[in-house]
């Protein structure tokens, strides 16, 4: 055996969050691991990368008992961890990020023999990467694989991939897979987190199922099911949601003629149209970098537009601040739950009141009970691992935390709401509990923009889709008339055939 955990337990004061688990991998194997949010996964990869030390239990590497002080030891014993955030330079070339650390060249930095020494590696396990080109101008299918040459690079034999397909279009999520096949078949072995079930069945070999820090079942894909699976993570099978046509009234959002500028020269958002009505869900496709970010920042007051107009129930709002936007019908899941949705150091309590404190105010002071009563209403509705509101918003892990985002955005009843990527990183239970409750505001008149990479998700809710290419809507599909295909399509700029 290539690696064997044994008996793995770790306490953060009252939390268990790894309870007695075993978990090994053989070489050339993936091997999954599934689980609901707070499961304890995170912790035990943190665990086997050396980043925490675990209460009791060992590891062994090939047969030897291992210590790991950090990550770099880890490293050491030929363990490599890609995380779901790329930690690489953005303003540094692809061979740069991959050869820090040990570059070549004994007083200056040899760029020929970095270079060389990538080609050859790129060469050698046959994932395709441009050495000389920077990061900040790779796509992000692009910069998973300059990661996972990075950790080929340090001489990795075991591969932690958290979250990997993320961040991914569905062409990036085939060729990572594929590239899991080649690199398996020189050897190598990989760990995959990830709570996308379909994508788990066809690329592991075996999958652990954790369970409130325990390990409820290991099982050979090819003897299982999604179904098999889902019922040892959540403990019960999940229900197919019901959803009624949409019966929309009133234009809630009207954006006319809107242009954003990026970093770039062309403007990010090209003079962009569309509405949402009250009672409709209108989701928005589109490969991730083609505007949809840029464009819901002006449309929540977070950036000023170069040109148009923006409009909530009426009021022209255009370039107001997001205080405004709020104050005139807006709540907001934030496509990036740290930048924009939470405060780290934050209690649990506070960061549920965040960007609402007015409302739960009387006479300037915030009404600390009734904020604790909502957050435990949530905490209980979301099956939201929290411990308690005065818990430290740090300890979640972050699909909790982001249960806790949609959470605190749909309580405030606005007529409007922005979703974005609102169940990313949400385990399967949690993610049919936020799309009940995302059609039950648009049941009850809420206008909601969906904006999500996931196609699945935007066709399960969606009453309209608009799809985003370079900055402009070039196509919009009816629900029953929308499928992936006619979508990823339009997605890459295609045009839509009949
Ligand atoms: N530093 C910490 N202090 C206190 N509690 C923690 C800390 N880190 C994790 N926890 C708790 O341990 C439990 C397991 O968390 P972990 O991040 O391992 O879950 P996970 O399965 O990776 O979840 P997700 O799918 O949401 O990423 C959770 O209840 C979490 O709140």
């Amino acid at each position: 055996m290539l690696l064997k955990m044994e008996g793995i337990s770790k306490n953060y004061g009252d939390v268990q969050a790894n309870r007695q688990i075993d978990y090994d991998l053989k070489p050339g194997e993936v091997h999954a691991i599934v689980g609901e949010n707070g499961a304890g996964k995170t912790t035990l990869m943190r665990i086997l990368y050396g980043m925490e030390q675990p209460s009791s239990g060992t590891i062994r590497i090939r047969g030897r008992e291992a210590h790991f002080a950090d990550p770099k030891d880890a490293i050491r014993h030929g363990i490599g961890m890609v995380h779901q955030h790329f930690m690489l330079f953005q303003n540094f070339t692809v061979a740069e990020n991959i050869v820090i650390g040990q570059e070549p060249g004994k007083l200056r930095f040899d760029r020929k023999a970095a270079i060389a020494r990538v080609e050859a590696l790129s060469e050698q396990y046959g994932i395709r990467v441009d050495p000389r080109a920077r990061i900040v101008d790779c796509p992000l299918g692009v910069q998973q694989r300059v990661e996972i040459l990075k950790v080929l690079y340090q001489g990795a034999e075991i591969i932690i991939l958290d979250e990997p397909t993320g961040v991914l279009t569905p062409l990036e999520v085939g060729e990572l897979l594929e590239a899991i096949r080649t690199l398996t078949k020189q050897g190598k072995s990989f760990i995959l987190i990830s709570h996308k079930l379909n994508e788990v069945m066809s690329a592991a070999d075996r999958i652990t199922v954790l369970r409130d820090g325990e390990v409820t079942g290991v099982l050979e894909t090819s003897r299982t099911s999604v179904e098999e699976l889902s019922r040892l993570m959540v403990g019960r099978p999940l229900a197919a949601m019901d959803k009624q046509p949409a019966s929309p009234k009133e234009k809630v959002l009207e954006v006319r003629e809107l242009s954003v500028f990026g970093s770039g020269s062309k403007p990010a958002v090209d003079a962009v149209s569309l509405h949402v009505r009250a009672g409709e869900i209108v989701g928005i496709a589109g490969i991730s970098g083609n505007g949809q970010s840029e464009l819901l920042q002006a449309i929540s007051g977070l950036t000023k537009p170069a040109q148009g107009t923006v409009s909530l129930l009426g009021t022209d709002v255009t370039g107001k601040s997001a205080r405004e936007f709020r104050n005139a019908g807006l709540a907001h899941i934030p496509e990036d739950r740290y930048v924009w949705g939470a405060n780290k150091a934050a209690t649990v309590a506070e960061t549920g009141t965040m960007g609402h404190q007015r409302k739960l105010s009387k006479l300037g002071f915030l009404q600390g009970r009734a904020v604790k009563a909502r957050v435990s209403d949530w905490i209980k509705q979301y099956a939201i691992k929290a411990g308690s509101p005065d818990n430290e918003t740090q300890n979640l892990s972050g699909g909790n935390l982001q249960k806790l985002i949609v959470a605190r955005e749909i309580a405030q009843r606005t007529p409007f709401l922005i979703a974005a990527e609102p169940t990313r990183g949400v385990d399967i239970g949690a993610m049919e509990t936020i799309h009940e409750q995302l059609l039950r505001k648009r049941d009850d008149g809420g206008a909601i923009l969906l904006v999500s990479s996931e196609l699945s998700e935007i066709l399960k809710l969606s009453d309209r889709i608009l799809v985003m290419y370079e900055g402009r809507i070039v196509g919009e599909l009816q629900e029953g008339e929308a499928t992936e295909e006619k979508l990823s399509l339009l997605m890459v700029g295609g045009k839509r055939n009949g």
